[in-house]
């Protein structure tokens, strides 16, 4: 049986990873407006547009602590973004759903996207999706090394220095595997699990595509924020 030993370094980078993930968190008073706000289709995508361009603020400065990132070519930095952001974002919606709200936002948030223009073919990946990482119970330093690790992938287009990218992620990867060994030391493919859920968000990015087009199809707008980001608009 091998030791597995988190070494002082990796320690102080998990510290750093799970302090800014829990720092950066939607605005509550965003978070309320779920409760309040009407249930028209209008609203509720303007309401989901609010949290997604809030949660991309939250997403930028996370980034920003990871260890690492801000030494990287800034170019490559922006690539790295906007190649995640919508990962990113599945991922904290689904480990929102999955745990962090509290009971009754759960079904009037799953109301509010289910109401909100997008068509049925896109719904139903993306709640697996949810159920999914539902299903893994992660703790909050998994999360928080898995968006890190979703962020520092080296293969996002026009990512120039890919080396220096992997470089960062292999490290996040190797703190993960380890502490997936230490948590869970009766499910020793749980870490490859983890890792499955990160093939299953890629191919959430090209629903999102399709479902940005279709909403933009029926006119809708959305922030200057998170037009730059998705390259629409
Ligand atoms: C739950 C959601 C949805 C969202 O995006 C909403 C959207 C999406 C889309 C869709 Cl529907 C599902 N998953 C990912 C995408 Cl990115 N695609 O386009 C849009 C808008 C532009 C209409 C953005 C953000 C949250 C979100 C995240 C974190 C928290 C949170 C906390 O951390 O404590 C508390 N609350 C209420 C949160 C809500």
């Amino acid at each position: 049986k091998e030791k597995i030993e988190i070494t002082k370094e990796q320690q102080a980078l998990m510290k750093i990873i799970l302090d800014a993930y829990n720092r950066h968190q939607i605005p509550q008073d965003v978070a309320k407006k779920l409760l309040q706000d009407q249930y028209s289709a209008e609203e509720n995508f303007l309401l989901l547009t609010e949290m997604a361009t809030s949660q991309v603020q939250v997403l930028v400065e996370f980034t920003k602590n990871i260890p690492g990132f801000l030494s990287l070519d800034h170019e490559d930095q922006i690539a790295l973004l906007k190649g995640s952001a919508v990962e990113a974002m599945f991922l904290r919606s689904a480990q929102v759903f999955s745990r962090k709200m509290p009971k009754g936002h759960t079904e009037v948030l799953e109301a509010r996207i289910r109401k909100s223009g997008i068509s049925e073919e896109f719904m139903t990946p993306m709640f697996n999706f949810y159920k999914s990482i539902g299903e893994l119970h992660m703790v909050q330093e998994e999360q928080a090394l898995l968006t890190a690790i979703t962020i520092l992938t080296p293969d996002r287009p026009h990512v120039k220095d890919q080396h220096a990218v992997e470089r960062l992620q292999e490290s996040m990867l190797d703190v993960l595997r380890k502490l997936c060994a230490l948590q869970h030391p009766q499910e020793p493919q749980y870490f490859a699990r983890l890792l499955g859920r990160l093939t299953e968000l890629r191919t959430l990015n090209h629903y999102h595509t399709e479902m940005l087009t279709s909403w933009r199809m029926n006119d809708h707008k959305f922030t200057p924020l998170l037009c730059e980001i998705w390259d629409v608009q």
